[in-house]
């Protein structure tokens, strides 16, 4: 497969093989081929990413901001220039539809732009002094060189939203990717370093993720840690880096729960929310996952998204026909069927679905599942696939409740026309994002990021180089 070639480190400037011991392996999702097999990083070459990190934390954090925007807004346009190859790559590597990577490649150059600019803002401020001789002023300064930890269902963007931020902040970043999708995110850190991105001021490990996350975390150099992905690892990420007093940011992920209301027209919130839910085979952080449909409106809503379920065209993300790739990994296979399986032996109803997909990829159907218990374990655990789960409502009170049921909050949807009913979902279900008769929640310009278990802190948006800089008090007599 030519236009696969086999990831590499980006360590101290040079594009090379690791030195570890264990082999990493690429499938494609789509076939169930391997597409590379890559080496390791090796303890040493963490050591040496880590030391290139703080010779690049110096050279970056000196450049101006403006010579730092210019870069990352460089940066971005080879993104852009290079998009159908790394898209395919993304394709290939992780199995979403080309329009999808395309879409991906984007938002990632998108990202850029927008931390290229913000970093031009990092204002300190001037504080009217108690003492008439002396005056106060704070400085906003780079943290330090940063660990980032990023996940395979959007690996360019999400990788792109943390190397804008912590870059435009002035920090340099050892960023290590799902070991599953490395080669788009190469091409990203390729994009930086042509861009002019001092050498050592951006490290690229690929590596076995719990070796290279706890030296990284371990390490006295590194000052700010960002993860996103499983609450699981989160939990061990979160656990070092207290452990090693390091601000973490976490993006874990939720169970985004939907309230159609008695006013909403449920084929349009089913034309509405397909378009986010099967996006990437359902494997988004912000997935509708749990849909509470008022019980006027249940059957239609079940019916609507039945009939545009059984429509997917499920294939290969290469073919123009395919509307939803596979899942990106085996497990993930492993891990929907058994809630289908769970739901179904609760006394779910299987209306459509519930059964893998073509050839040896890694498939599954679309599937909708009406009367879904509570205790259902998909109604608990976030699916992360594109499994519809729908169960009736009666009152708001009652579906809030149901909303708010689980320790989780990253987004949340509702479907109604009235403003009494838009306003009670967007302020009490808990979430750090809310959408109504809409499923647009991401973007460069809006913070992004959970409350309860679904993580600490923002990305994105005015808030999202806050992490990546410290701020000095100077006073002067
Ligand atoms: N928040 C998100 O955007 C996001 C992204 C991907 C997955 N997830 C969640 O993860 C769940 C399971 O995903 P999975 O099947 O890939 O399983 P998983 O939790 O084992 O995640 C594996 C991923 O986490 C990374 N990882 C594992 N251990 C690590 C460690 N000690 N340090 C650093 N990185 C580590 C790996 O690189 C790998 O890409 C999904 O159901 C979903 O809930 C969330
Ligand atoms: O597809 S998007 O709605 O743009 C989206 C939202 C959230 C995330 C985080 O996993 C990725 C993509």
């Amino acid at each position: 497969m030519s236009s696969y070639s086999t990831p590499q480190q980006y360590i101290a400037g040079r594009w090379r093989e690791g030195r570890g011991a264990a082999s990493l392996h690429v499938t494609n999702p789509a076939n169930g081929e391997v597409l590379a097999t890559y080496a390791a990083a090796h303890p040493q070459d963490i050591d040496e990413a880590l030391s290139a990190a703080q010779d690049g934390f110096s050279r970056w954090s000196a450049l101006t901001a403006l010579d730092r925007s210019a870069c990352l807004r460089k940066a971005a346009a080879l993104l852009r220039e290079r998009a159908p190859l790394l898209g395919l790559q993304l394709t290939l590597e992780q199995g979403k539809p080309l329009a999808e990577s395309g879409r991906e490649i984007e938002q990632a150059a998108q990202m850029l732009e927008w931390f290229a600019e913000e970093g031009r803002r990092c204002y300190g401020h001037t504080i009217p002094s108690r003492w008439p001789t002396t005056r106060f002023h704070t400085l906003r300064q780079p943290i330090g060189p940063v660990a980032a930890f990023t996940p395979w269902n959007f690996p360019v963007m999400l990788s792109a939203s943390k190397l804008g931020a912590a870059l435009a902040a002035g920090c340099s970043v050892v960023l290590k990717p799902a070991e599953e999708t490395p080669l788009a995110v190469s091409g990203l850190v390729r994009c930086l370093v042509e861009a002019g991105v001092p050498a050592n001021a951006v490290q690229l490990l690929l590596g076995v993720p719990a070796e290279v996350s706890s030296a990284l975390i371990a390490s006295p150099t590194i000052r700010k840690v960002s993860f996103t992905g499983s609450q699981a690892v989160g939990r061990q990420i979160a656990a070092l880096a207290g452990q090693h007093l390091k601000p973490v940011t976490l993006e874990l992920g939720g169970h985004a729960p939907v309230i159609v209301c008695a006013d909403a027209d449920p084929l349009a919130a089913v034309q509405t929310l397909v378009q986010i839910k099967l996006r990437n085979a359902g494997q988004i952080c912000a997935n509708p996952s749990r849909f509470f449909v008022h019980r006027s409106r249940y059957e239609a809503f079940v019916a609507a998204f039945a009939s545009v379920a059984r429509a997917t065209r499920m294939g290969d993300g290469r073919d123009a026909a395919t509307t939803m790739g596979p899942l990106a990994s085996e497990r993930r296979v492993r891990a929907v069927r058994a809630l289908v399986d769970d739901a179904r032996a609760q006394g779910a109803r299987l209306v459509c679905g519930g059964e893998p997909g073509p050839g040896l990829g890694f498939f599954y159907a679309p599937t909708v599942l009406a009367e879904v218990p509570a205790h259902a374990r998909i109604m608990q655990e976030e699916p992360f696939g594109p499994l519809v789960p729908v169960a009736p409502f009666d009152t708001l009170d009652e579906a809030i409740g149901l909303a708010n049921s689980l320790p989780v909050g990253l987004a949340a949807f509702g479907f109604t026309q009235d403003l009494h009913s838009a306003r009670r979902i967007g302020e009490e279900v808990r979430a750090g994002a809310v959408a109504l008769n809409t499923v647009a929640l991401m973007q460069p310009e809006t913070p992004f990021g959970g409350v309860l278990d679904s993580g600490i802190g923002r990305e994105n948006g005015l808030q999202g180089i806050e992490p990546y800089l410290t701020t000095r008090t100077i006073a002067t007599a």
